[in-house]
């Protein structure tokens, strides 16, 4: 079952919330994982249930860096606010980069999420939206 990393700043948290609803049956039948406060919101919103790390800031970034390294994710979905500076932006850097050192694929806007969880549901043959 692939494993994907779901992570939203503040003012993205709507757009990740929306597009968990949309894509729910496939999300249930992936292991998921979620920085603090984006996780606690899908588990709130939606009937997925999620792993959480920590919250971004203090750490949940470098915990989800960690399974990169460790090559147990799949994918990663990192709606990142681009008009507000963060103070762990450094974390995010990191994750960025180790993303990009693993070739793990990271969505960071609505429509590449699309493409990415549609990509893994190819994969698995799994239908990518729709009712479950
Ligand atoms: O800050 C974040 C990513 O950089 C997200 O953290 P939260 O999901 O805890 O808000």
């Amino acid at each position: 079952m692939p494993r994907v990393a779901l992570i939203a700043h503040d003012d993205e948290k709507p757009v990740i919330i929306d597009l968990a609803r949309e894509y729910e049956s496939l999300l249930s039948t992936f292991d998921l994982v979620a920085t603090g406060t984006t996780g606690e919101r899908i588990a709130e919103e939606t009937g997925l249930s999620v792993e959480r790390k920590e919250s971004g800031p203090i750490g949940g970034d470098t915990q989800i860096g960690a399974e990169v390294v460790e090559e147990r994710l799949d994918g990663i979905v990192f709606l990142r606010d681009p008009l507000t500076a963060q103070p762990h932006e450094p974390d995010i850097t990191a994750l960025l980069r180790i993303c990009d050192v693993h070739d793990v694929p990271m969505a960071t806007t609505r429509t590449s999420a699309e493409f990415l969880l549609d990509g893994l549901a190819a994969e698995t043959g799994e239908s990518a939206r729709g009712q479950m």
